[in-house]
Formats: structure tokens, C-alpha cells, sequence
């Protein structure tokens, strides 16, 4: 055997890697010092009360705010790790139709409600290249289906639709592109808990198939349970603690951890 065929393979860096984030408003703290890395297909949540700093790091994160401090290096395809900072707006904007999905906690932010089911599926496509209609459409229905729009609403406007039909189409229009990183706050609030299981079966069903990697910030501990393979409890703008979802949740060491825990448990 040769030396060569002995040698394991590099490790695959991470898609996304963050170290020592910082970003306050003035006086206020929205994120201090928040470093980690998510590896391709992996689900990350980001749990902690209102004010923890969970929006604020998912805009940093996404591109949407500057940080005050820190860097975020992301894998971009063919290119390699790229510290997204210093990518200037016209490819961070290109990176963020083509590797990333951003699904907002209200639907109405995602999608251009004047435009059809359809038609909000199809942009994506296009704006990165397809040109063909028919497959254009096809593909849209085929989306429409996995998310469990009938077909008939096709050609409707999403203001027609019900709260968690236009969050199922906002999820379809994010993934129809197969990103390789998709942005989630709060994917299932505003949703009564009936729609909210649905969707969230619906969410893990697609984000394991297509092997999405995936950061989902939110207050409910049931949506991390159920799609996060790695959680980060965030508190005052600060991780207190993180590890394997199962872990922190069944043996939460932070006294907030514990506290977040039980009053879920009391319910
Ligand atoms: N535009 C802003 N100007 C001033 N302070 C802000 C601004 N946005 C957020 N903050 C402050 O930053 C801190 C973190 O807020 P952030 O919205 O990130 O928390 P969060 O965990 O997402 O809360 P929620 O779950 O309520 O959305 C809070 O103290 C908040 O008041």
C-alpha cells in the first residue's frame, strides 16, 4: 500500500465560520464575542429570551448589519473560504440569491406579495440564470406541492393566502435554489400550534433531504428540539452555553439553560 492511500482526507473546512463578533447600539449590547463554526448539512439553533441578541447576530450573520468587531469567513463554491466582510455589496447581495436562503419570522418580509405563488417561487431561478418558462413553472409547481400548496392557487396572490401558506411558500421560494445555507427567525412564530407542527415536520422533512445547512434563531425550545442538531443559549448578548442539542436540553449546566428547560417543562 502506498503512503498515499493511507493519508485520510483533509477535513472539510466549515461553511461558516465566526470568531470574537461584536455589535452594540451606542451603550446597548446587541452581540458580544460570539464565536462558531457550522459545518455543511449542519442545523445550529440559537435560543434565548427577548433581548438576548439573537436577531441582531442573524443580521450580522446574514449581511443585513455591519458588526462593530470580528470576522465571518463563509466557504463560498469555487472560490473557498472568503471573510464576507470585506466581499463588496454587489457580491455579498449575489451570494445571498445564490448559497443563501433568509426565511424571515413574518412571511410578508419574504415575499413580493403583488406577485403570484408562482411567480415568487420562480424568481429565484431566474434571477441566477433559468430562462425557460416552462421549466421555470414546473419546477415552481413542484416546490408548490412539497409545501403543500394546492396547484390551483398557482396564479393567486400570496395576500390571499393564510399565515402559514405564505410561510410555507416563503419557505419554498428560499429553497427552490437548493441553498447551501439558509437563515431561519423564528420560522413558526405567529403560527397557531396546530400549523406550527405541521410546518415544522414539513421544515425538518426538507432541510434533511436536500442536506441544507441551516441557522435557526428562535425562543421555542420545541423547533430546536426537533430540527437543530447543535444549540447555542444565548443571554444579555452572550452564548452561555452550547453543545449537541439533546445534551443541553435534557442536561442544561447554565442556571438560565435550566430555568429555560424547566419553564417549558411546566407548561
Ligand atoms: N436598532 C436598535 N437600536 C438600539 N438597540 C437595539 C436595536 N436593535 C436591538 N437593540 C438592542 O440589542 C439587544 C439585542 O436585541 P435583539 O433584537 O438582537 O434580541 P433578540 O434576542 O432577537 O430579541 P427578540 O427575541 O425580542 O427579537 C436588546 O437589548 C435590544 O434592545
Amino acid at each position: 500500500m502506498t503512503t498515499s492511500a493511507l493519508r485520510k482526507p483533509a477535513p472539510r473546512p466549515p461553511l461558516l465560520e465566526v470568531s470574537g463578533l461584536s455589535k452594540s447600539y451606542g451603550t446597548q449590547i446587541g452581540c458580544r464575542d460570539i464565536s462558531f463554526a457550522i459545518r455543511p448539512g449542519e442545523v445550529l439553533g440559537i435560543v434565548g429570551e427577548s433581548g438576548s441578541g439573537k436577531s441582531t447576530l442573524l443580521a450580522c450573520l446574514s449581511g443585513r448589519l455591519q458588526p462593530d468587531t470580528g470576522s465571518i469567513t463563509y466557504d463560498m463554491q469555487g472560490r473557498g473560504p472568503v471573510d464576507i466582510l470585506t466581499l463588496s455589496e454587489p457580491e455579498r447581495r449575489r451570494l445571498a440569491r445564490t448559497d443563501w436562503g433568509i426565511v424571515h419570522q413574518n412571511p410578508r418580509d419574504g415575499l413580493r406579495l403583488d406577485v403570484s405563488a408562482g411567480g415568487n417561487i420562480g424568481e429565484r431561478p431566474m434571477a441566477i440564470g433559468a430562462r425557460h418558462y416552462g421549466d421555470i413553472r414546473s419546477e415552481a409547481q413542484d416546490w408548490l406541492k412539497k409545501v403543500e400548496i394546492d396547484l390551483s392557487r398557482t396564479d393567486d396572490k400570496p395576500r390571499t393566502f393564510s399565515g402559514g401558506m405564505q410561510q410555507r411558500l416563503q419557505i419554498a421560494r428560499n429553497l427552490v435554489t437548493r441553498p447551501r445555507l439558509v437563515f431561519m427567525d423564528e420560522p413558526t412564530g405567529g403560527l397557531d400550534v396546530s400549523v406550527q407542527a405541521r410546518l415544522l415536520d414539513l421544515l425538518r422533512g426538507l432541510v434533511r433531504e436536500l442536506g441544507i445547512a441551516a441557522i435557526i434563531v428562535t425562543h421555542d425550545l420545541a423547533v430546536v428540539r426537533l430540527l437543530a442538531d447543535r444549540l447555542m443559549v444565548m443571554q444579555r448578548g452572550r452564548v452561555i452555553e452550547e453543545g449537541l442539542t439533546d445534551q443541553v436540553l435534557d442536561d442544561p449546566h447554565h442556571p438560565y439553560t435550566q430555568l429555560l428547560v424547566s419553564s417549558v417543562l411546566q407548561v
